[in-house]
């Protein structure tokens, strides 16, 4: 078996997967920090990793919305981890904290490869959907793999109510848009459907206002031949 693989040395427990999702502002970064501080305090060597697409707070640091940071690698990518922390810093850690886990296309795989082989405990968090509820990146994926699942709730902005899901407040309609609250807010399911069927209203009315012009513009075009 390589060196590397936990289960053949003595110490090591068996790995273990954790997965927080949920809305923006549900607390998922606030969970992480409290879950791999608390494995750090009972003496187990941890490290945060998480996506270097989020540039929002600081780059070197997870930070929560309320400002509690912690210092992290910023990565592109989790199989390169092993590669930047290096072979021997690797085998010493226990826990591996990942925030933006929506971000990391490899998630599956280094989850099995670092709790399956490796022994290390992962605590994930991250978005289950995005801002049109779909499945986002490979959070779901890891489900399966997990020994615990938690999915948190937010506050919706517009009724103080339990929160499920992100609304984007932008037209922009990539999947992937870094962002706080200048640009998402976490709502309820009534006001999720209310502000999507407005925003499907809006859409409609701008694209009716085009096609009149348009016909305004051919009928003038006639007019003048
Ligand atoms: N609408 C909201 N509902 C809940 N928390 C909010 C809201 N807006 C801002 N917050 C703040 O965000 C904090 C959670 O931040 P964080 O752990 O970074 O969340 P997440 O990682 O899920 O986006 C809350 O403790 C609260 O102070
Ligand atoms: C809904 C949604 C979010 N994002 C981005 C916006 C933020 O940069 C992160 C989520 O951060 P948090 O720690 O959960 O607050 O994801 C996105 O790119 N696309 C979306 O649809």
């Amino acid at each position: 078996m390589h060196p590397l693989h936990g289960l053949n040395s003595s110490h090591r427990r068996p790995g273990e997967v954790h997965v927080i999702v949920g809305p923006m502002f549900a607390g998922k970064t606030t969970a992480l920090l409290r879950r791999v501080t608390a494995e750090s305090d009972t003496g187990r060597s941890v490290a945060m990793i998480k996506s270097s697409k989020d540039t929002r707070y600081a780059k070197d640091a997870v930070v929560t919305h309320d400002g509690t940071k912690f210092p992290c690698w910023p990565l592109p990518d989790l199989l390169s981890f092993k590669h930047k922390i290096g072979d021997e810093a690797y085998q010493k850690l226990d826990v591996i904290g990942i925030d933006e886990a929506q971000f990391f296309g490899d998630l599956y795989d280094f989850c099995c490869e670092a709790a399956d082989l490796d022994g290390k405990t992962i605590v994930i968090a991250g978005l289950d959907g995005d801002y049109l509820r779909r499945s986002f990146g490979s959070v779901l994926d890891v489900i399966p793999l997990a020994d615990t699942v938690t999915k948190l709730t937010a506050r919706c902005e517009l009724c103080g109510k339990r929160a499920f899901f992100t609304l984007r407040k932008t037209d922009e309609l990539q999947t992937e848009l870094i962002g706080g609250a200048d640009v998402y807010m976490p709502v309820c399911r009534l006001h999720y459907a209310n502000e999507q069927r407005s925003a499907a209203m809006e859409t409609a009315r701008g694209s009716f206002g085009a096609t009149i012009a348009q016909n305004d513009l051919v009928v003038k075009t006639a007019a003048t031949v």
